[in-house]
């Protein structure tokens, strides 16, 4: 099966920044995927990339097969992107917008069907006839989602749609997009909410400063740092033995790395043997955040 997402050695240079440094990366048909990395990782240019806003310095882009510049219409009309930035043309109203957008790539009243499905799923019914320019943030963020679905793509990029959305959104939100991802349309999403990507997502790429420096499944990345966080509070300094174990400390707040449960008794007998008494303690899961930390800092 043709890859949903192949992209061969690219880079993209503005001026003297080089700000994508040769990425290769396939991505399969049905996939969620998540891209990660710190501001300024080049998350956004791939996507503008993909979307076919910018043009390469070098390398290749396709999306299902179709080389983004080209065939930069089949391409464009496989891929839907809800940018980070809300983006909208002032002068319609919701179902407009989308119908408008629909039509756009072709699709006609047929479409019509979909246009409603995707205002009743993203809780806009009520909103279908306000004009773009009088939504709430939220609500445009919403509205600019159903956007990038109007035309029923198979793939889907998501870059930051949940910045600035309430709970509730987020929840019907990402209920829609794994209906989707069921029916066999792939996403890729990038957000700065880890936990977001830790549980929708089966792989990840982390970048960093225009390279891809980790490609894993979720599982395997999390595996990647072993066990348990222990995070104490002390009435006193941490005695030196411990030092080695510290993964962050904030004032007399600690938080160690163990690789096992059965460190923590050794610990907790050294803080006794020093005489220094814990005031709290907590004992947590290594999470995404963890490794995006040991990765990308
Ligand atoms: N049009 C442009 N002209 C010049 N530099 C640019 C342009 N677009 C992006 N950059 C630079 O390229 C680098 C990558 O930016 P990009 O927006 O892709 O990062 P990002 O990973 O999406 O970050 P964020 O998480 O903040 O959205 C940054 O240093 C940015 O300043």
């Amino acid at each position: 099966m043709i890859p949903a997402i192949n992209i061969q050695q690219v880079h993209k240079r503005f001026g003297d920044l080089h700000a994508l440094k040769g990425i290769d990366l396939s991505i399969k048909q049905g996939e969620f995927f998540a891209l990660l990395g710190p501001n300024g990782a080049g998350k956004s240019t791939l996507i503008n990339l993909l979307a076919g806003l910018l043009r390469p310095t070098s390398g290749q882009l396709q999306v299902m097969g179709f080389d983004v510049n080209t065939q930069y219409a089949q391409a464009r009309q496989a891929l839907g992107v809800v940018p980070q930035e809300l983006v909208f043309d002032p002068f319609f109203n919701v179902r407009e917008m989308l119908r408008f957008q629909a039509g756009y790539f072709g699709k006609g009243r047929s479409n019509d069907a979909w246009v409603d499905e995707i205002i009743e799923s993203l809780g806009l019914a009520d909103k279908a006839h306000v004009n773009m320019r009088r939504l709430s943030g939220g609500m445009k963020r919403r509205a600019l989602i159903g956007q990038a679905l109007a035309h029923k793509p198979p793939v889907i990029v998501l870059d930051e749609p949940t910045a600035g959305v309430d709970v509730e959104l987020r929840q019907s939100m990402w209920e829609f997009i794994r209906r989707l991802n069921r029916e066999g349309h792939t996403i890729i999403l990038t957000t700065h909410y880890l936990e977001e990507a830790e549980t929708l997502c089966s792989r990840i790429a982390m970048m960093k400063q225009g390279e891809i420096v980790a490609l894993d499944s979720t599982r395997n990345l999390l595996n990647r740092v072993p066990g348990k966080r222990l995070c104490l509070k002390l009435a006193a300094a941490l005695p030196a033995i411990l030092l080695p174990l510290v993964r962050d400390q904030q004032g007399d707040t600690y938080v160690l790395a163990l690789t096992e449960v059965a460190q923590l008794e050794s610990i907790l007998a050294e803080l006794r043997l020093a005489g220094v008494a814990v005031e709290d303690m907590q004992l947590i899961e290594a999470d995404l955040e963890d490794v995006f930390v040991e990765i990308v800092s």
